[in-house]
């Protein structure tokens, strides 16, 4: 499929990790091939845009250089990015395209959008080029996402409550660095100069845990190879939505005793549910070793639907799962058993698939205390006896989904929903 057509390569990463200054060098080593560069930046003027043409010999007036100001390609200049970069490859004279998202940008969206014109079954690409009467692209293909993470400011940004805005949507400063590690090909640390060998060994274990399949490289004012990032053939849509650590674990889970810098993850299940004032209270002070926490959770007095957790560094969401396949009428539950054939193993006869899933990931977790932590959240026995719905409940309320959208947290990433903040008051 990519041979003839032009390679995508797009670059994220938090505002200063050094996007800017990573494409300035690959512009500067690119040797005999073409670059084209598109860059996104929030604001009106496109600062990085006057970056990029300060510091190399590109320019926007050959048209090498496509400015896209003013919002972001994540959300509404979707339709932007698509018709900048078929223009781009409609001139036919660059041998790659390099695109520089805003700090703000999470990856996913970028790629679903560039990748639209492929078979993505799931995607329902009909759908979105009706609806935009955006035509899709041929001429181009994503080739590598790449993501360039600060290594001074890593654990800052992890520790960091600050909200960012995105053109109006709250994006929290851990939980956007997480979705950036988490859909990549290439992760960048860099920054090295600043950090010491100690803390480079242990951020580059807990982005390995984060994402297992991206080759993580150490750059200094991101000095990388071209060819790490350029025309690497790394992307794959479906390989890329499914590489982030937590759904590994949750897919195959083990308890990761080999820890490395003291970075190790594991699954809590349970088959009873969460008190919530119990649970709520926990997540109010969810420890910090915890990185990376996500999965569903079944909630006392929320018999109908299972509620999605992410936990990313300070910042901690709910928001809704589907529903639980033993609240749909019995011929709905007929065509959940037939879809999904494990379901029926892990079929409890009082309460179904009622239960809880949740990985977490995380330095110097004492996994110990953070099961009995959790345990102590579930109901006890006289609790389980007792009426659910006279518990105090200071969770969202979420909209009944309709029947038939059984929950599949287990296999789904729901990095673009946006979910509900729990620092909910009393
Ligand atoms: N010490 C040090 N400074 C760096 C390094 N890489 C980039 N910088 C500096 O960090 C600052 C931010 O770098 P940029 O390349 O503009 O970062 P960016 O990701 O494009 O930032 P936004 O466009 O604001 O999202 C600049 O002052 C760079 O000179 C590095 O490896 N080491």
């Amino acid at each position: 499929m990519s041979e003839e057509t032009t390679p995508v390569t797009v670059l994220s990463g938090m505002l200063g990790a050094g996007k800017t200054t990573t494409l300035n060098h690959i512009l500067a080593q690119s040797g005999d091939r073409e670059l084209a560069v598109l860059v996104n930046d929030m604001g009106k003027v496109n600062v990085d845009a006057d970056l990029v043409a300060e510091s190399s010999d590109i320019s926007d007036e050959e048209e090498e250089l496509v400015e896209l100001d003013d919002g972001c390609i994540c959300c509404e200049l979707r339709g932007d990015l698509l018709e900048a970069v078929d223009r781009l490859t409609e001139a036919g004279e660059f041998d790659a395209i390099v695109v520089e998202s805003t700090g703000v940008a999470e990856p996913l969206p970028v790629a679903q959008t560039l990748t639209m014109g492929f078979d993505q079954s799931d995607l329902d690409p009909t759908e979105f080029y009706e609806e935009t009467g955006i035509e899709p692209l041929s001429g181009c293909h994503l080739d590598t996402t790449v993501t360039v993470v600060d290594a001074h400011q890593f654990h800052e940004a992890m520790q960091s409550d600050e909200v960012l805005d995105d053109d109006g949507t709250e994006k929290h400063l851990g939980d956007l660095l997480v979705e950036q590690v988490e859909f990549c090909d290439v992760l960048l640390l860099n920054k090295c100069d600043l950090v010491d060998e100690a803390t480079l060994e242990e951020i580059e274990a807990t982005l390995e845990v984060l994402q297992p399949r991206a080759e993580i490289l150490r750059t200094t004012h991101g000095r990388v190879d071209v060819d790490d990032i350029v025309e690497t053939e790394r992307f794959d849509f479906e390989e890329a939505r499914a590489s982030a650590g937590w759904m590994q674990e949750l897919q195959q889970p083990h308890e990761s005793a080999e820890e490395e810098h003291g970075v190790t993850s594991f699954v809590f299940e349970a088959d009873r549910p969460f008190h919530p004032e119990r649970f709520a209270e926990l997540l109010d002070s969810f420890p910090d070793e915890v990185v990376r926490s996500k999965g569903h959770f079944w909630l006392a007095g929320r018999e109908d639907n299972a509620i999605m957790l992410h936990v990313a560094g300070q910042s901690v969401r709910v928001a809704p799962a589907g529903r639980w396949v033993a609240s749909l009428p019995a011929e709905e539950q007929e065509a959940q058993f037939e879809a999904h054939p494990g379901l029926e193993d892990e079929w409890d006869d009082q309460w179904g698939d009622r239960g809880t899933r949740l990985v977490l990931i995380g330095v110097e977790m004492d996994h110990e205390a953070l099961r009995t932590y959790l345990e102590h959240s579930l109901l006890t026995d006289e609790e389980m006896a007792a009426d659910w719905d006279a518990f105090e409940d200071r969770f969202p309320t979420f909209e009944a989904p309709e029947t038939g959208e059984a929950t599949d947290a287990d296999e789904s990433d729901e990095t673009t929903d946006g979910g509900e903040e729990i620092g909910i008051a009393d």
